[in-house]
Formats: C-alpha cells, sequence, structure tokens
C-alpha cells in the first residue's frame, strides 16, 4: 500500500528550484550538503529568501518586508530568482515556508507563469526610488491603515519617486508644509508628520532617495487606459495613472476599504491588508 510520503511525492518532483523562505540553519544546511553528494542526476537550484542573509546562502533573495500573504512572499521569491537568471518561465519551483509563525511548515509548487510573475520584485527593486524608501512609505501607509487618524479610517496618497515629474504634473491645494525642510520618511518623527497630514487633501509627493519634496498635491496625470478595481474613484485613478505618465510608484491607502495598494507603470502590483501586519 502507498504510504503518505508516496502519495505526496509529486508535489516536489522533477523541480527545476526550490526556494527555501527563512530557513533555520539546520533546515538550510540539509539542503546544501545534500549537493555536495549524488550528482549523477540534474539538481534543483537551491534558492534563500529571507529578510536577512542569516544562513550565509548563495544564491539569496533578500524580502524587504516580511510579505504575510504567502502569495505576495512566493512571487517576490519566483521574481527575485528569475531576476538572477536562476528560473525562468514555464520552471517548476518548490517553496517550502512557513505559513504559521515559527519554522517551515507548508510545501507550495508552483509553475512560472503570469499568475505567479506579477510585478512584485520590481516594484522593489526596480523603482526608481531605493528599495528602503518604498518599503518606508508602504510601512506608514500600513499604520495608518491600522490605527486610522484618530481612530476614524483615512485614506492617503503617496507618489514615489521622479518627484520632478510628478511635480509638473500636479498643482498645489494649499502651502507646502515641507518646502524648506529637509526631511525624509523613515525618520520615526516625520512619519508622525506624514499620519498627521494625511487628514488633507491631496498627495505627498517622495523624492527617488525619499525626501518629502511636497503635500497636499492634486494630481493631474493622463488616466488613459489605466484600470483601477471598481469601487474605487479619483485617488486610485490619480494615483494609477501618475505610474503611467511618469516613473513614480504609488502607494495609496483606500478610506472606503482600508486597503493599501501599490502602482506601478499604470498597474496594481500589490495589495495588502493592513489589518493582517
Ligand atoms: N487627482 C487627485 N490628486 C490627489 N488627490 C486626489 C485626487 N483625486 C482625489 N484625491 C483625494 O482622494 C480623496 C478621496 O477621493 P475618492 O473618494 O474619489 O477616491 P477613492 O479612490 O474612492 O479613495 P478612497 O477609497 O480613499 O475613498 C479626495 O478627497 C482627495 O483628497
Ligand atoms: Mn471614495
Amino acid at each position: 500500500m502507498a504510504s503518505l510520503t508516496d502519495h505526496l511525492a509529486e508535489l516536489v518532483e522533477d523541480a527545476d528550484a526550490v526556494l527555501l523562505f527563512s530557513p533555520t540553519a539546520s533546515f538550510h544546511d540539509r539542503f546544501v550538503a545534500d549537493e555536495t553528494g549524488d550528482r549523477s542526476e540534474e539538481r534543483a537550484e537551491i534558492v534563500v529568501v529571507a529578510p536577512a542573509n542569516d544562513v550565509d546562502a548563495d544564491p539569496f533573495v533578500e524580502l524587504p518586508i516580511p510579505f504575510r500573504d504567502v502569495r505576495d512572499r512566493i512571487r517576490f521569491g519566483v521574481e527575485g530568482a528569475m531576476e538572477a537568471d536562476l528560473v525562468t518561465e514555464g520552471d517548476e519551483v518548490v517553496c517550502v515556508v512557513s505559513v504559521f509563525e515559527g519554522e517551515s511548515d507548508a510545501v507550495i509548487r508552483v509553475t512560472v507563469d503570469e499568475t505567479v510573475h506579477t510585478g512584485i520584485y520590481d516594484l522593489f527593486v526596480e523603482s526608481r526610488a531605493d528599495p528602503s524608501v518604498i518599503r518606508d512609505v508602504l510601512e506608514v501607509a500600513i499604520e495608518l491603515g491600522k490605527k486610522g487618524q484618530k481612530g476614524k479610517p483615512v485614506g492617503a496618497l503617496f507618489v514615489v519617486g521622479d518627484a520632478g515629474k510628478v511635480m509638473n504634473k500636479s498643482r498645489s491645494l494649499s502651502y507646502n508644509p515641507f518646502e524648506k525642510s529637509h526631511v525624509h520618511v523613515g525618520d520615526p518623527i516625520v512619519n508622525v508628520m506624514l499620519k498627521e497630514f494625511s487628514r488633507l487633501d491631496g498627495a505627498f509627493v517622495i523624492s527617488d532617495s525619499g525626501k518629502i519634496v511636497s503635500a497636499y498635491r492634486y494630481l493631474e496625470p493622463a488616466a488613459e487606459g489605466v484600470d483601477i478595481p471598481k469601487g474605487l474613484g479619483a485617488r486610485h485613478m490619480a494615483g494609477g495613472a501618475i505610474t503611467q505618465d511618469t516613473n513614480a510608484t504609488a502607494i495609496v491607502l483606500s478610506e472606503s476599504d482600508g486597503l493599501v495598494r501599490a502602482f506601478k507603470g499604470g498597474r496594481l502590483v500589490l495589495e495588502i491588508d493592513p489589518e493582517e501586519y
């Protein structure tokens, strides 16, 4: 009689690559030790995907944020591996992840295609802005979505990178409190300011290096051919469209459904529920 292991072996059969997400050192060692053994058959590439390379892995893909949604975490890892030419379209990839807190507890097999390849890696790594700036702005938006402003849900729009062009395609709604200041996202005081000013209309414009260029900008991009999810309005349309018209990335917190979304190249690339962070 076939055992459980026999039944489930299919899940890992003929894999082109194995992605280990935040493996412990001992778990990772098992895979590496194995690689020096039998070389008679074609071996799957072992890739570590984690916030930091604690296990000295090579190849290694760095996770900029934890990605509580496992699908997003896997997409990021797969795209990072594609970028490094470790996997290509059509490959079979086995991902070993932790769904609940703690050690690896799930094996997920994916075929690399457009459902997996959504541009989530590019959002961080190939944006005009530094990956850490994108991450810091996402974190402010997530914080704001979690707590709201004085307990009430609040919306916000952050346009990150290519700030000169963004300024040219927008106009001021009110005096700019950041006019003469040289402050950057990621600084705790600045994050408090961003949250405070988010009660008012318009968008924040942030430079490639994370400098807050302006608040209260009314964006006037050409919105032709930009698709945004149904039920969302002008804020998301403007946020999506500005990323088609410039090389900026838009991070939008919705007041109506509470989700944080990231747009790039006029496309919705990432959707995060702040309550899950
Ligand atoms: N072109 C724009 N540029 C900057 N901010 C805008 C623009 N259009 C709308 N906003 C801001 O978005 C706010 C909400 O507008 P609207 O309800 O139409 O957007 P939405 O996409 O439905 O977002 P939400 O889900 O937060 O309601 C407006 O009060 C305004 O502050
Ligand atoms: Mn609305």
